[in-house]
Formats: structure tokens, sequence, C-alpha cells
């Protein structure tokens, strides 16, 4: 169980979970994250119900850390799929609620929950919107200012370990009507990716998925380095140096040029979902 503190003033005599599993570790990479028993329930614990406490994969913690957007009164980051809010939720605390955080989310239904969740956590920095993320002029002068962009778009979700997927599949058992859906995706996903290089002042974009799968991962970093976005606008990869540097997970060696400077979490190994992260910066 992974519960990340969006108030770091909260102390372990704030939790009132019962004697027996209050025991909770720090986490060695992620900042704010404690390991709890999974059978510590958090559903009557005031700061779960507050929001100052989220409940979430170790891996989703991954993309807002590597982000590492400047806290400041100016900072201006882009969230461009935020529902339900997680990864935005972290974003602003790490920018110690200050700046402008634009939460996108194309869903009507999923932007409701959104607001909730970001009024329930004290989000003041926080700009939810429903509109589609490629509908969004990059050019517009509201987001001229806009250095960071978190991108977690919809992908297959073949990482989530409740689906338990990733005992059945592999990254080599991809028969073609999956394969064919997987294209679909990952067409998708690079769209999302070239359409935030085009934001005049991006500085640095973190690209992930909670998918085992090369094609929506590593083939689409692949190709979104070759495209004419990147090329005009001078993306590259962010050294590992940058990118969680103590974590071992790096991508599929045979898929692309340099694996090291992708973090790959595999289901069943590394006690996360199977997740990637990827982050492009600007040179
Ligand atoms: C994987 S979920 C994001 C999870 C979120 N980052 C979190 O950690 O809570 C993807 C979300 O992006 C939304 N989405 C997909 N395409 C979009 C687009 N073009 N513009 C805005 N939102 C989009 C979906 O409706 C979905 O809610």
């Amino acid at each position: 169980m992974f519960a990340l503190i969006l108030s770091y003033g909260l102390s372990r005599m704030q939790f009132n979970i019962s004697a027996s599993k209050k025991e909770f570790s720090k986490d060695e990479h992620i900042p704010a994250l404690l390991l709890f028993h999974p059978q510590v329930s958090f559903q009557d614990e005031e700061a779960y119900k507050t929001g100052k406490v989220i409940l979430q994969d170790k891996a989703s913690c991954f993309p807002a850390v590597v982000l590492n957007p400047p806290a400041s009164a100016d900072s201006a980051v882009i969230d461009a799929t935020s529902a339900p809010g997680n990864k935005t939720s972290h974003l602003s605390t790490l920018i110690c609620n200050l700046g402008t955080l634009f939460a996108f989310e194309r869903d009507r239904k999923s932007f409701s929950t959104l607001q909730k969740m970001f009024s329930k956590a004290k989000c003041k920095n926080v700009e939810p919107i429903n509109a589609d993320f490629l509908a969004v002029n990059p050019m517009d002068s509201k987001y001229s200012k806009v250095t960071h962009i978190l991108l977690d778009p919809s992908c297959s979700g073949s990482g989530i370990v409740n689906r338990l997927d990733y005992l059945v599949e592999s990254e080599q058992e991809v028969d073609s009507v999956q394969e064919d859906r997987l294209n679909k995706i990952a067409a998708f996903q690079l769209m999302m990716i070239n359409h935030a290089m085009e934001f005049f002042s991006v500085q640095r974009i973190v690209y992930s998925t909670c998918s085992i799968h090369a094609i929506e991962d590593e083939h689409v970093v692949r190709a979104a380095l070759e495209s004419a976005e990147a090329l005009s606008a001078n993306f590259n990869l962010a050294p590992p140096s940058q990118v969680l540097p103590q974590w071992k997970g790096r991508g599929y060696a045979n898929e692309m040029h340099d694996p090291t400077s992708v973090v790959r979490c595999l289901p069943g190994e590394d006690a996360t979902n199977g997740f990637l992260v990827s982050c492009f910066v600007r040179e």
C-alpha cells in the first residue's frame, strides 16, 4: 500500500490507524511517499477523507517527480490529461501550491470528479479546464509561459496489476487484433507528445503510460524523437541522471537506441504496476 502525503506537515501522530498496523516506512525513491502494510485501510482516516493523503501505486508517483517543475509564483505547468487528478495533485504539492497548473480533461464526467478532488485537496494553484488538449492552440497567449507539461494519456492499461493482464500477456505475445488496437492508441499518444512540443516556451515534457507494451512506450518515444516537431524545436531525451537515477529498471534494451534514458517498472518484479516514464527536454 502506497500513500503519498500531499500535506508535508502531516506526521505519524495524525494517523489513527489501529496500533498493530500503523508501522510504515519511507520510500527510498519518492519523497513524501510512505509504504504501509497492504491490509491497512485509509477509508476512515481524516487525512485521506480531506485529501491530504492520496493512495496511489508507487510508479504513478514517478512522472511528477521526473517533471520537476520549479516552485515559484510564476511557474506555469500543464497536466494535459488530468483525471482523476492524482498526478495533478502531486504536482500541485511539488510546486508548493504556487504558480498556475492548467489541468486539462476532455471527459465531462471525469472532469466533475476532478474538480471535487482539487477542492478537497485544497489545490489553489490548479485551473481545471474541460477541453481536449489537442484542440488547444499552443500559440494562445494564456499558455505562453508554460515551461513544463505532464502527459499521462489514455493507454491499454496492460501494466495495471489488478487486471492481471501481465500474467497472460507478454511483449512477445501480441496478436494481430491486439497489435492493431495498440497501434491506434500509440498514434494518439504520439499526437499528444507532438502537440505538447509545439508550446512555445516548453522546456520539459514527461510522457508516461501504465502499459507493458513497447508499442505504446519505447516505440512512441522513438517516433516522437524522430518527429518534425522534436527536430524543429530541438527536443531530446533527458539524460538518465535526470530521470530517477537510483531506479534500476530501464527501457527494453532491444527497443530503443538509449534505453537507459527511460524508466520502466515491471509488474511482478518491482512491486509496482507496469509503467514507463520518459522525459523530453529542449536543448
Ligand atoms: C491515464 S488517465 C490520466 C490519469 C491521471 N494522470 C492521474 O494520475 O490521475 C488519462 C485521462 O486523460 C483523458 N484524456 C484523454 N485524451 C485527452 C485529451 N486529448 N485531452 C484531454 N484529456 C484527455 C482521459 O479522459 C483520462 O481521464
